[in-house]
């Protein structure tokens, strides 16, 4: 695995994300990663930060490419697939992590079959700490997409998923990190509020939400039993779970991660 070529075309936040958490995770070395971006600045940063070989030809990359990324805007495909599609080595095998593109759309874009991968990611790749959901198409054999499942194992978890529940997975961990971000901020905010600094409250808030998720993942028991668990009778925590619930803070989250959902669908279409 770690001595075939794997490609980026497009290294912005996501593209970084996962060639910084292939590099941590010992998988692959700088020596395989190529990457590709228009932005002269993005390939100086990609060099500088990664080590890795760098183009501002997508030809290039997609000529040595043995797994190769599709990490530009949705909006870009109609541009860049015209531009690789004639450019591919033989037999690679093409991972796109673009929300609402379906894997029929992206077929249709390269005019001709090719080995291709759908998965949604998220940025806590850069930490090893990513979740990523994987789909295959009809060319794609089950041990090629296990072996690009292990790249994603490698800077997290993954799960091979249906086609179907991809709009979800865009809600529920692609996107989920930045409604995270805000609770974060406003936890902070309010310490800062009750005379915290500000770098301490962001710490204190931070390790919270990562031991919380630590405690659904490892305890195996229910969130409400866990949220239970801290709320002593008549003390503190109660008070704060009125005020959320009384806030909507369920339905602000479920209403806001369904628009995110159905943007995917729309984008989809
Ligand atoms: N940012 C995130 O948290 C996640 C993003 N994604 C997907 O990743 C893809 C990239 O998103 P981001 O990294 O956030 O965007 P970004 O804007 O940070 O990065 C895109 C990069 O593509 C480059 N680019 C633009 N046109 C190009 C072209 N013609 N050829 C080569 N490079 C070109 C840009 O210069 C930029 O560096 C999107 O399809 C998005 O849906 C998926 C999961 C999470
Ligand atoms: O906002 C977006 O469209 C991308 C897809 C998932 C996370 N960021």
């Amino acid at each position: 695995m770690n001595q075939k070529i794997i490609g980026f075309i497009g290294g912005g936040n996501m593209g970084s994300a996962i060639i910084g958490g292939l590099i941590s995770s010992g998988l692959s070395d700088k020596e395989h990663i190529i990457a590709a971006d228009k932005t002269q600045a993005a390939v100086n940063r990609l060099k500088e930060t990664f080590g890795i070989q760098t183009s501002t030809e997508n030809i290039e990359v997609s000529s040595l490419a043995d797994i190769l990324f599709l990490a530009v805007k949705p909006n870009m495909f109609p541009t860049v697939i015209p531009e690789i599609r004639h450019h591919l080595k033989e037999s690679s095998i093409i991972v796109s992590i673009a929300a609402g593109q379906s894997l029929e759309k992206i077929e249709d874009l390269f005019e001709h079959p090719i080995k291709l991968v759908r998965a949604m990611p998220n940025t806590p790749a850069l930490v090893g700490a990513s979740m990523s959901a994987l789909c295959g198409n009809d060319h794609v054999s089950e041990e090629e997409l296990h072996e690009v499942k292990q790249l994603f194992d490698s800077f997290g978890e993954s799960e091979i998923i249906s086609e179907s529940l991809m709009d979800a997975v865009v809600g529920v961990s692609g996107s989920s990190p930045a409604y995270v971000y805000m609770f974060i901020e406003a936890m902070a905010d309010a310490a800062v509020a009750d005379g915290m600094p500000r770098s301490q409250a962001y710490k204190f808030a931070a390790q919270s939400v990562l031991g919380s998720a630590k405690m659904v993942l490892e305890t195996g028991k229910h969130p409400g039993e866990l949220k239970d668990m801290v709320c002593s009778p008549g003390g503190t925590t109660i008070e704060a779970v009125a005020v959320l619930e009384q806030m909507g803070l369920r339905t602000a989250v479920i209403e806001a991660q369904r628009a995110c959902s159905q943007k995917s669908k729309d984008m989809s279409k």
